[in-house]
């Protein structure tokens, strides 16, 4: 079992993006290990249900610089973490403009606003997307970072801007890089939420739960064994605990860090479907369609720095148990 022993610093850490599905998990781990949270979330595509009880919440945009100096002095705290954004690769090249508004442009003004305010422990969700076509798999941190999609590129600015930043500043920051993030809370309490589905597991999930008539797999002439594309599925809640050992790294006085998080290993769009037609016992028609634009054929994650630098491990490395509670929450949530 992951520890839930209560951290050693003890004052309140605020959530930028604290509402949404990576945020929301992230959010009851600190919960769930005692440490007060304050969330400030737009709401623009997160839900305050997914507020972990007894939790402080601020319905606002994380670039209002005012909102922000408020909430970090009147809550007294002392971390932040930063999930915010705009996370869709497709919809990104279709809206470049508010993909850098949002990602580059408040993400930027709310690092500003958090060093300005002498927070010293920032951790950011950085993406697997920074690294665009890797040459080589698995990926480490010191791949080259050539990002394909206007997301891509306005993540790895505020990454770029925290480096920077941190350089002259008291601050330190952990960015970890998130490949694909699957599967919900095994509490029920918190699961995926987008109010318009265009990731994989949700999509098939939907597919199979006969809210949608079947689904496209896009693209199945890529350079891989079944023609479609890999991805490196990690488990929220191993994610959310990666970010739990990230604060106490940095609380601990440590340096900052950029991780990846991932289990090493990839499964292409046929396997995803095949585990949700096979954990579901449904049948659902999907056919071949285009392939999307800023999709790489493959993209697997070296996280053996998260392990050696963090103690982090893989606890929940399992496809099935993924789709299992994904299929779960979608099950309770209003067609
Ligand atoms: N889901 C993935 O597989 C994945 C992979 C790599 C990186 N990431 C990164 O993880 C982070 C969280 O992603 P998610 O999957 O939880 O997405 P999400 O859309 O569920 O969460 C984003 C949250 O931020 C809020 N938000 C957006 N803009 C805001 C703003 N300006 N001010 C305040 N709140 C704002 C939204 O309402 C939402 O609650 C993102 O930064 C994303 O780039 C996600
Ligand atoms: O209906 C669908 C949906 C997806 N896919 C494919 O499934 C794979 C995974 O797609 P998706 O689940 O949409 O995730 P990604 O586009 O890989 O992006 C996610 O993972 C990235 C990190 O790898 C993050 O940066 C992004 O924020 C996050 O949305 C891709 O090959 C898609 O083309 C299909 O074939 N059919």
């Amino acid at each position: 079992m992951f520890s839930e022993a209560p951290m050693a610093d003890p004052r309140p850490v605020l959530i930028a993006g604290g509402a949404g599905y990576i945020g929301s998990h992230v959010a009851l781990a600190l919960a769930d290990a005692g440490r007060p949270v304050v969330i400030l979330d737009d709401l623009s595509t997160g839900r305050q249900a997914l507020v972990p009880e007894g939790a402080v919440f601020v319905r606002g945009d994380m670039g209002d610089r005012a909102l922000v100096r408020r909430l970090l002095a009147e809550h007294g705290c002392s971390g932040v973490m930063m999930f915010a954004g705009s996370i869709i690769v497709s919809e990104s090249f279709r809206e470049p403009l508010p993909y850098w508004r949002n990602n580059a442009g408040s993400g930027l003004a709310f690092v500003e606003t958090c060093v300005e305010a002498g927070i010293r422990h920032f951790v950011y969700s950085s993406t697997a997307a920074v690294y665009g076509t890797p040459d080589t798999l698995p990926i480490s941190e010191s791949a080259a970072l050539r990002p394909i999609s206007p997301y891509g590129r306005s993540k790895l600015a505020v990454e770029w801007a925290l480096s920077d930043i941190c350089e002259t500043a008291p601050t330190r920051f952990a960015a970890l890089r998130y490949f694909n993030v699957a599967g919900a809370d095994h509490r029920g309490r918190s699961g995926q939420v987008s109010p318009v589905a265009t990731h994989l597991i949700k999509i098939a999930v939907e597919a199979a739960l006969g809210r949608r008539e079947g689904m496209a797999i896009y693209g199945d002439d890529y350079p891989t064994a079944d023609g479609t594309c890999i991805r490196d599925y990690i488990h929220v809640t191993d994610l959310a605990e990666a970010h739990v050992l990230a604060l106490a790294h940095l609380e601990r006085g440590g340096e900052s860090l950029i991780a990846n998080c991932g289990y090493g290993h990839g499964f292409s769009v046929r396997e995803v479907i095949d585990v949700v037609r096979r954990v579901s016992g449904r049948d659902f028609p999907v056919h071949s369609s285009e392939r999307r634009r800023g999709d790489p054929p493959a993209l697997v994650a070296d996280s053996g720095l998260l392990k050696a630098k963090l103690g982090w491990v893989a606890r929940r490395d399992d496809l099935e148990l993924m789709v299992r509670s994904a299929l779960e929450w979608e099950a309770k949530q209003q067609p």
